[in-house]
């Protein structure tokens, strides 16, 4: 998949359809029997609604030329009682349109967030995480008026339409003709605006996405903006961003009210019309309290058609952000389990990388043909230059990317015939940007675990040397840490992950860079208690510090996505090649310093 940034729009790769109406009906199903019945109330509150213009006719063309007071009163009764069960009706509808319209949003959220949790490191590598985060929020809001109103509206303004047509044919049948006049305009003003108002919502949704793509980015990075004093250059991208997102609002909000005056336009120009000829036509067969009552349903007749002219906006704009929620939700992950997938039975934790060659994006090799086999219980440690290819090779252990081609196999089982949680469930992996969940740091250690006990929270982290610093903390393994961790150093933060790394009990410890941020004293601790530890584990440590990794039973020297050395740290250091060098200029430094 191609990358993504704040400021390039994403280019849909399918057309636009409105199969996605469809796909949206599904999830308006399951609440089939509630609208259906929140239809038949809006319908006693249409006719209901509807009955007033007659009333009025029979009022002036019969009871007050008849001077029939009583009867005249109980027009006025009936009008009355209409009001109030259209009241109620209407009432009735918004509670329960309101209820389905969140329940069907809650839905889709759900089904997106879920998806989300299966999506592949490649699929979230490859965009802006606003962009993501604007879909699952701002998007499915964007449903939010279509669901809550649109569909119940429309089948009621249909049916009002009908009654309503019904009626002016009974008081009139030519006037009611004439009235139709203007629908030959509105359909053609509709055709013409369609698809550039669903080419401007969709440049719209793009904005938006961009503009959230950016403050998300921001936010993340707020820190170093602040360093480097970048804010006035930040306020200058935003307000480009921002301005972009304006202009396509406005556009499209241009486009949109195209359809609505000429609607209101419309009912003027046929009422006016209709009096014209109505009142040219009084005494030949047309009375005055039918003109009055055929003006007044002409007035209603136009409200529905306007409302179904909303309707079909909100569905041309909400299309435009349909299209992107579906698109999420089809967005295969990358890293799927074959369906005929066993479960990786308990493991010894034997790991053999067999021609392993990798690339982030298509054709590039970032692993040329790793080979190595490591034994259960061995610890190896991986070095090598920044961007050698050390995090690469770890992370395909837990089967985080697809290799490109070879094959690597855990206790001789290829890993790509096994079910991915049976996989990682096996392993602790400790990634070297460690991230800690806002909660309490117990829960945080415990986040690998769900059962874990809190003795064996607390038996983890003095295992890795966390536990004083934790108890120091006012309320100790309770204190509450914010998202990221921003309550905590680096060290500490790393410790936390360290502790839940072990404390899953895996057969396969992964250690990417774990230790480099924490003190020389408190490290020298964790390296003593560290052998038990990693007894009985197969362990992988990528480090820097090269005095972290001195008894491990082998260690791979990467250089360029390759092996180029393999052996204990004696024999290495007895063979005078690159680890040697490595390990002399970090000691000449260490002494300079
Ligand atoms: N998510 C990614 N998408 C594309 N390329 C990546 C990605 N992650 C790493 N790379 C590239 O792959 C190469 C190997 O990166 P890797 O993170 O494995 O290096 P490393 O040896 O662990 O480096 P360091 O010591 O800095 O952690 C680098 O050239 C890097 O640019």
């Amino acid at each position: 998949m191609a990358r993504n940034k704040f400021d390039v729009d994403e280019e849909l790769e399918s057309p636009f359809s409105f199969i996605h109406l469809k796909r949206l009906l599904v999830y308006i199903k399951p609440y089939k029997k509630k609208i259906l019945f929140t239809i038949f109330i809006m319908l006693i509150a249409s006719a209901a609604n509807l009955i007033g213009p007659y009333l009025i006719k029979q009022a002036i063309d019969v009871k007050i030329p008849g001077k029939d007071v009583k009867g005249l009163g109980g027009l006025a009764g009936i009008y009355v009682i209409s009001l109030i069960i259209t009241g109620v009706c209407l009432k009735y509808k918004i509670r329960m349109m309101t209820e389905i319209g969140q329940s069907v949003i809650q839905n889709i959220r759900k089904d997106l967030f879920t998806h989300l949790q299966k999506l592949s490191f490649s699929f979230y590598d490859s965009r802006p995480h606003g962009k993501i985060l604007v879909r699952v929020v701002n998007y499915v809001n964007s449903l939010s008026d279509l669901l809550s109103n649109g569909l119940i509206n429309l089948i009621t303004d249909l049916f009002s339409l009908f009654v309503i047509l019904g009626f002016m044919f009974s008081i009139d049948v030519k006037l009611t003709l004439l009235s139709m006049v203007g629908f030959p305009i509105l359909a053609i003003v509709i055709f013409l605006i369609k698809n550039a108002q669903r080419r401007a919502w969709q440049t719209l949704s793009n904005k938006q996405s961009n503009m959230n793509a950016y403050i998300h980015e921001s936010i993340n990075g707020i820190k170093v903006t602040q360093a480097f004093t970048r804010e006035d250059e930040n306020k200058r991208i935003f307000r480009e961003v921002s301005e972009s997102y304006r202009t396509s609002w406005m556009k499209a909000v241009k486009i949109q009210f195209l359809l609505w005056p000429s609607i209101e336009n419309l009912s003027v120009f046929t009422v006016s019309f209709i009096y014209i000829m109505g009142i040219s036509s009084i005494g030949h067969g047309v009375t005055v309290g039918a003109l009055i009552a055929f003006v007044g349903y002409i007035g209603m007749f136009w409200m529905p058609l306007t409302n179904i002219g909303n309707f079909y906006n909100a569905i041309i704009n909400a299309t435009a952000y349909l299209e992107r929620i579906f698109e999420m939700i089809d967005e295969k992950p990358t890293v799927i389990g074959d369906p005929n997938a066993a479960e990786l039975p308990t493991i010894q934790g034997k790991v053999e990388f067999k021609n392993v060659l990798f690339g982030y994006e298509g054709d590039e090799k970032v692993l040329d043909n790793i080979n190595f086999s490591v034994n259960p219980g061995e610890t190896i440690a991986l070095v090598g230059a920044t961007g050698s290819g050390k995090t690469t090779i770890v992370s395909l252990i837990s089967r985080f990317y697809n290799i490109n081609s070879g094959k690597i196999e855990i206790d001789g089982v290829d890993i790509k015939t096994v079910t991915i949680p049976s996989l990682r469930k096996q392993m602790g992996v400790m990634l070297q940007d460690p991230f800690i969940f806002s909660g309490t740091i117990m829960d945080n250690i415990r986040y690998g675990r769900l059962d874990a006990s809190d003795k064996e929270v607390i038996e983890a982290a003095k295992a890795v040397q966390a536990h004083q610093f934790i108890t120091g903390m006012k309320d100790g393994y309770q204190t509450e840490v914010n998202e990221r961790g921003t309550r905590l150093s680096t060290g500490q933060r790393q410790l936390i992950s360290f502790a839940r790394a072990l404390l899953a009990d895996p057969k396969i410890l992964i250690l990417d860079e774990a230790t480099s941020s924490i003190d020389t004293e408190t490290e020298l601790a964790l390296q003593r208690g560290l052998e038990t530890l990693l007894e009985g584990r197969t362990s992988f440590i990528i480090a820097h510090r090269l005095s972290t990794i001195q008894n491990a039973t082998r260690i791979l020297v990467i250089d360029k996505g390759r092996i180029i050395e393999e052996g204990s740290h004696t024999e290495l250091m007895r063979r005078k090649s690159f680890y040697w060098k490595l390990h002399k200029s970090q000691h000449q430094s260490l002494d300079v310093g």
